[in-house]
């Protein structure tokens, strides 16, 4: 068949669209293959990314300058699917992402970059991850991917890097080299060969070596020379073998002193498990180790003497007693109290008291030797425990050995004397007690006791001196309230001149009628009232009314008497005795020369230097001073010579048997020549016959007092002996033939 033109044009035209149509396709789908390889080649390029983001655990975020809003992107834990930390394409508030302590300083950080003074962004601060997440630690960086028409930056994009960890690693190395640093403790790193490898300020303030005079040096330059190098060597020894040694050393600084510290070493450990440097933390310790020793002594030592105290005692006691419990032997315990301590006190001052203490302690220990052991409990109070004992005669032994020994005057300095007697109670076991605080009682009842029988004495503890002691408190609290209830009077013992047989004086002698216990001998209730001080408003009482009771009589026509008055020591020491004195003769309107002042020998002599200004004092008054009881105390007649006594009066115990033994006799004698050689006036006490009388009528004997003549009588009574009498004549002989 063939084909017209036109068919053939249709023919030709329509193969020649199907070509380009095939073409097209052609075109079209080579199009669309290649779309879809670049779509994957896109695909895997971002995955990669994403892998990479994954891997590095990276947040991403992009901030909007103009909104201050911020979108996050971080990849899940898959790393395969994109997770918003928050709405997927929502923006968040920068306030409501980062930390609000460190906000500021994120945004100073930004500002500094979008006003050009950093090439970049970067900020550490705190993040949340997700709204209630915990807070994280970032390293934000970023650099601007926008800017608008006029060049500044619209957008900033970047990432965030979590530094929790390194930050607190360094935060902890910082935190260390602070500590390290501030320190009280030195701290010496040592290598493996105790060499130093770093040490820390306090370690130069320690030691006095400068870090780099140390870097690199042997340790065993701090050796010290308290120890041998034995001694160093093992404890390196330990160090190295154990990894870890604790204990107490001397050192030796650099300028030679040695000081004692504690040392702590610990080995720090390689990864390969051997030990390759040792921490050594050193602290000095000197001073608290001497405070620990003046601590212990002080909890055990009696400071002004040195002495134990009362803690260290019974311990030692205790410890001795046990041993005399396993030994079968006893133990003894000897209390002593210095007599008339409080008053040598108040007069020589306190800083003399305190001597005389450590001169007694001295004796003391001399005197019992230094293995037995004597402790001060207080003030004046001192014991001394005996050990090994076979009889407890042995401790009657040293305590008269110690009542000897303080016979000699203790030197307290400046060449300055004092004597001094103690009072001695002692306590055995296991005879009185079995424990020491028992034993101490009982030793302190039986000083008591040694007090009360006239001090400078020793004595044994019995059962029955604990119903005295009670007997005793129970009378001391009598007396308290007896100048208040008007239970004390006077009476008066005449006393007669020998020469001229004449009444020319009385004594004035205190009674005490007590409403609850009767009446009470003065030598009973006068110690009890020295013991407690009342005996100063008693003695002012008894020599107001003395004066008062010579005033009358002087009224009543007797002239040219004088009266006699006990003084107790405490009156002479305390206070202003002699204006005490000039006050009541005045009131009394006396004349102080009829008014005798008796004082006892033993404690004018143990406080001559003292009493003596006081005694000057009252001589100038005009008052008469006697020396009581003469022949009982120390009985020195040189010290009389120093103090300005007018009246000496020879004790009764002398008086007593002066007719019967030679020796009293001679006593009694020579104390009259000597007296009168000193110029003294000689009364004799305790005249009770007519033989006594005559005998110191031969002696030549100025006056004499007692029952021979007159018992102690009361005012009325006296006044009407003194008045009876008038003075007779003595016989060719000396001898009165008259009897009273
Ligand atoms: N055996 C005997 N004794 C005689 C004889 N003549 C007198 N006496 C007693 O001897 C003591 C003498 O007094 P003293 O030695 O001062 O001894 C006094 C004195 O030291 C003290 N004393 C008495 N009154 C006071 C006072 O007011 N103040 C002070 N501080 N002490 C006083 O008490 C001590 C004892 O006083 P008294 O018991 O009254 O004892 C008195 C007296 O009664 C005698 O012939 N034979």
């Amino acid at each position: 068949m063939r084909l017209s033109a036109f068919e053939g044009t249709l023919l030709t035209m329509l193969a020649g669209s199907a070509l380009l149509l095939a073409g097209v396709v052609t075109v079209l789908t080579l199009q669309r293959r290649a779309g879809q390889r670049a779509l994957a080649k896109l695909r895997r390029s971002e995955e990669r990314l994403r892998m990479a983001l994954w891997a590095t655990g990276e947040l991403f975020w992009d901030y909007e300058c103009g909104n201050d809003t911020v979108f996050r992107l971080r990849l899940g834990a898959s790393g395969t699917e994109p997770t918003d930390a928050e709405e997927p394409g929502g923006r968040l508030e920068v306030a409501e992402v980062i930390h609000p302590d460190d906000l500021d300083e994120a945004r100073a950080a930004m500002q500094r970059y979008l006003d050009g003074e950093s090439d970049e962004f970067v900020s550490e601060h705190r993040i949340r991850q997700s709204p209630d997440g915990p807070w994280a630690w970032v390293r934000a960086r970023g650099r601007a991917v926008e800017r608008d028409d006029e060049g500044r930056v619209t957008r900033v994009a970047g990432n965030s890097i979590g530094i929790s960890r390194s930050r607190g690693v360094e935060r902890e190395r910082q935190i260390a080299r602070e500590v390290l640093r501030s320190m009280n403790e030195a701290v010496a790193v040592l290598d493996r060969h105790f060499r130093f490898v770093a040490v820390n300020p306090a370690f130069t303030r320690i030691s006095g070596y400068a870090e780099g005079e140390v870097l690199g040096q042997e340790a065993e330059m701090l050796d010290s020379t308290q120890h041998d190098s034995a001694f160093y060597q093992h404890i390196r020894t330990i160090v190295r073998r154990d990894g870890h040694f604790s204990g107490e050393m001397w050192q030796r600084r650099k300028d030679g002193e040695e000081f004692l510290c504690a040392l702590e070493c610990n080995a720090v450990v390689g990864t390969a498990g051997s030990s390759v440097l040792f921490v050594c933390v050193l602290t000095d310790i000197t001073l608290q180790k001497r405070a620990e020793q003046e601590l212990r002594y002080l909890a055990n030592f009696d400071t002004l003497t040195n002495l134990p105290n009362r803690s260290l005692l019974s311990e030692r006691l205790s410890r001795a007693i046990v041993r005399a419990r396993r030994e079968g032997n006893h133990v003894a315990v000897l209390f002593l109290d210095l007599d008339r301590f409080k008053d040598i006190n108040d007069s020589l001052g306190h800083a003399a008291g305190d001597r005389i203490l450590r001169a007694t302690a001295k004796r003391l220990q001399e005197t019992v030797g230094e293995h037995q052991t004597v402790a001060r409990l207080s003030g004046d109070e001192f014991t001394i425990v005996l050990e090994n004992l076979a009889a407890a005669e042995e401790a009657d032994h040293v305590a008269r050995e110690i009542i000897t020994s303080f016979e000699a005057p203790l030197e307290i300095g400046n060449r300055q004397e004092v004597v001094i007697s103690p009072s001695i109670g002692i306590s055995l076991y296991p005879d009185h007690a079995q424990v020491p605080t028992e034993l101490l009682k009982q030793a302190d009842t039986a000083m008591y006791q040694a007090k009360s029988a006239g001090r400078r004495t020793y004595m044994r503890y019995d059962d029955a001196m604990d119903v005295s002691i009670r007997k005793r408190a129970i009378l001391s609290g009598a007396l308290r309230k007896a100048l208040d209830h008007d239970e004390f009077r006077l009476v008066y013992q005449p006393r007669l001149a020998l020469d001229s047989s004449a009444i020319v004086g009385v004594e004035a002698l205190l009674r005490w009628n007590g409403a609850e216990h009767g009446a009470v001998p003065p030598d009973e209730f006068i110690p009890l009232a020295e013991e407690s001080g009342q005996i100063l408003e008693i003695g002012e009482w008894v020599l107001r009314e003395a004066c008062l009771a010579l005033r009358r009589w002087q009224q009543h026509g007797l002239a040219g008497l004088s009266m006699a008055v006990n003084v107790s020591v405490l009156q002479l020491l305390r206070g202003n005795f002699p204006e005490v004195v000039r006050r009541i003769l005045e009131d009394a309107r006396l004349d102080p020369r009829s008014l005798e002042l008796e004082l006892t020998e033993s404690v004018l002599m143990a406080n001559a230097g003292q009493t003596a200004e006081k005694l000057l004092a009252l001589r100038k008054l005009g008052v008469s001073l006697a020396i009581d009881d003469f022949g009982t105390g120390y009985s020195s007649l040189a010290y009389l010579k120093r103090l300005p006594i007018t009246t000496l009066k020879i004790d009764k115990a002398f008086i007593r048997d002066v007719t019967t033994d030679p020796e009293d006799a001679a006593i009694t004698s020579t104390i009259i020549t000597m007296a009168h050689s000193l110029g003294l006036r000689v009364v004799a006490e305790g005249v009770e016959t007519e033989a006594q009388m005559r005998f110191l009528v031969g002696q030549n004997c100025d006056e004499i007092q007692g029952f021979w003549l007159a018992r102690p009588l009361e005012a009325h009574a006296c006044l009407a002996f003194m008045r009876g009498r008038a003075p007779q004549r003595l016989c060719a002989d000396g001898v009165r033939a008259a009897m009273p």
